[in-house]
């Protein structure tokens, strides 16, 4: 594509060479630079794009978008940008000629319950035999397979390549998780979304965002571009304050709950350890369905999927058989193991308020011990500290036994992580034990549950490594776990 047609509609200052030049890829990193590409510099968290601009050239790069003053070789286009994410969005948009446009395209955000919710709903498309494609924390799933990703929503460029790849395999529908961070740093930028669904606000992320009210702002911003409908939690406090925010724009609110006045809601709600039975409200009747993921978590994601469903036009028999047919979800209160006296859980709670659900609703179908084993992955200073402490009250206050050990410790110190969680389980009178090494801390678990007791693994859910400094070390809890009852002749 011509330099010129991708920089369309983009204000920009031209600072050397011209547009006129056939463009073959643009590239974010400059080590993903190829002959005759456009590299963007971004100023980032950790390291400068802008000091890498060589490097791109040298491989090939022969425009670049920079936010600063540079000097490089007269035959490389040089073109200054007042936000580089937002042009890197804008420019991924034209280059891969704006696929969601062509295609219906549902975006979740809230703190919990977004992945969880995606499975729901892509249970209710599978299951009308509706193509769906879906981008989140597991992965991007296309026709059946399923890619990896870095972060939960992917870099734009990555982003609008996976939505026109979508589009060219004729997968018309797409349902994506939008984190905090994607909405600051415009990596959804120039994407049209039809439909916005909001699950809950609790504290999180607040090394980004200064205060829940910038956190609450930033998700609020996807539901200022969704184009038909807005579907919002009504039992969730942020969530009222967005109903206020949006009530009054062109798309559809829809809201949903079990407590406040809602159009999509349930009611006569049984719960057991296996699963869920309500009666589910939607404008247009009601039906009796049954949810195989545990708990009142997951009565409000089911809830939001239907709602989500209820707008996209299919009939209740199709969401009741949707949500039916989901039986587990990948991590998240996963039984991983079970005989007649024990079970283990991993469940991917690595928020306050996620540990705090996990718990309560393992503890309504536990007659033994809750023995909790987690760690904490939080930034330096007062903000990662807030949050250890959090999470080690929570511990306390919900579990009988926490064993406190790493999560992803990544450029953290593990053994402060450690400290500042067990100040606040002293603090609230819990029972731990602190043991460094995650495996070994499994193994402690394991080996003093007694009869009736559930060991919860929190926090790593779907994820097979631990990231440890700079090291990426290969970490599967459900392998572990089988691997330490195979020693104890218990699995063979
Ligand atoms: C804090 C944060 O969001 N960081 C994101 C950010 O990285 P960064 O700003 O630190 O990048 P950097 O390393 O400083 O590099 C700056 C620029 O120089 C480039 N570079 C770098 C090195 C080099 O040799 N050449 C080069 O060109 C980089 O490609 C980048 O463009 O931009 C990167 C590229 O898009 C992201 O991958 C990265 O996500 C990191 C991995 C991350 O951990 N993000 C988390 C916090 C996150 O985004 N989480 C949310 C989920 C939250 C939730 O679900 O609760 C998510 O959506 O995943
Ligand atoms: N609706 C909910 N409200 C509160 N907690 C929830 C809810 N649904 C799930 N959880 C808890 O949060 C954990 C994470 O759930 P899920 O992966 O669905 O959330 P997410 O929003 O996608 O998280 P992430 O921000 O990491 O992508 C679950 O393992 C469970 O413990
Ligand atoms: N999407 C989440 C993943 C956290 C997973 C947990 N295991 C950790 O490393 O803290 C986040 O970016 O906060
Ligand atoms: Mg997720």
């Amino acid at each position: 594509m011509l330099l010129s047609e991708i920089m369309k509609g983009l204000q920009f200052n031209l600072k050397n060479g011209d547009l006129d030049k056939e463009i073959k890829s643009i590239a974010y990193d400059s080590r993903e630079v190829t002959q005759n590409g456009v590299f963007v510099a971004i100023q980032g968290f950790t390291v400068d794009g802008h000091h890498f601009i060589d490097k791109a050239v040298e491989l090939g790069a022969s425009a670049v978008i920079v936010e600063k003053d540079v000097s490089i070789d007269d035959s490389v286009t040089v073109i200054q940008v007042n936000d580089s994410r937002n042009a890197l969005a804008h420019i991924s948009a034209n280059y891969y000629n704006h696929p969601t446009e062509d295609m219906n395209l549902i975006g979740i955000t809230g703190t919990n319950g977004k992945t969880s919710t995606t499975y729901f709903i892509k249970s209710i498309y599978d299951q009308a035999q509706k193509s769906i494609g879906l981008i989140g924390t597991i992965g991007t799933v296309m026709n059946g397979q399923i890619i990896q990703n870095k972060n939960t929503t992917p870099e734009s460029l990555n982003l609008q390549q996976t939505f026109e790849r979508m589009v060219k395999h004729d997968v018309q529908n797409c349902m994506m998780e939008v984190s905090s961070h994607a909405l600051c740093l415009d990596r959804v930028a120039y994407s049209r979304f039809n439909t916005a669904v909001f699950t809950n606000l609790t504290p999180d992320h607040l090394e980004l965002h200064n205060s829940m009210e910038d956190y609450f702002n930033a998700k609020a911003k996807l539901f200022e571009m969704a184009q038909d409908f807005n579907i919002v939690n009504a039992d969730d406090t942020y969530g009222q304050k967005l109903i206020k925010r949006v009530e009054n724009l062109n798309p559809t609110l829809i809201t949903y709950g079990i407590d406040e006045k809602a159009d999509v809601y349930a009611t006569n709600i049984e719960y057991s350890s296996e699963g869920t039975e309500y009666t589910l409200h939607l404008p247009n009747g009601k039906i009796r369905i049954q949810v195989n993921v545990p708990g009142i978590i997951n009565v409000y994601n089911s809830l939001a999927a239907a709602a989500c469903a209820y707008v996209n036009d299919f009939s209740l028999t199709d969401i009741k058989r949707g949500i039916e047919a989901l039986q587990n979800i990948k991590g998240r209160f996963e039984v991983i193991y079970k005989d007649r006296d024990n079970k283990v859980v991993v469940d991917f709670a690595h928020t306050e308020d996620a540990l705090k659900k996990a718990l309560t609703t393992l503890r309504n179908f536990t007659k033994g011990r809750i023995i909790l084993v987690f760690g904490v992955y939080a930034p330096p200073g007062d903000v990662g500290r807030e949050k250890r402490h959090a999470m080690g009250k929570v511990a306390a206050q919900y579990a009988d036994y926490a064993v406190v050990t790493s999560d992803n410790p990544k450029d953290q110190d593990p053994n402060l992580i450690l400290e500042e969680i067990v100040e606040a389980v002293e603090e609230e009178n819990g029972t731990y034990k602190m043991v460094l090494d995650r495996k070994q801390a499994i193994e402690y678990a394991l080996s003093i549950s007694g009869k009736d007791d559930v060991v919860l693994l929190a926090g790593k859910g779907h994820e097979t490594s631990q990231v440890i400094g700079d090291k990426e070390i290969p970490f599967n809890e459900k392998e572990i776990v089988k691997e330490i009852l195979k020693e104890k002749g218990i699995l063979i």
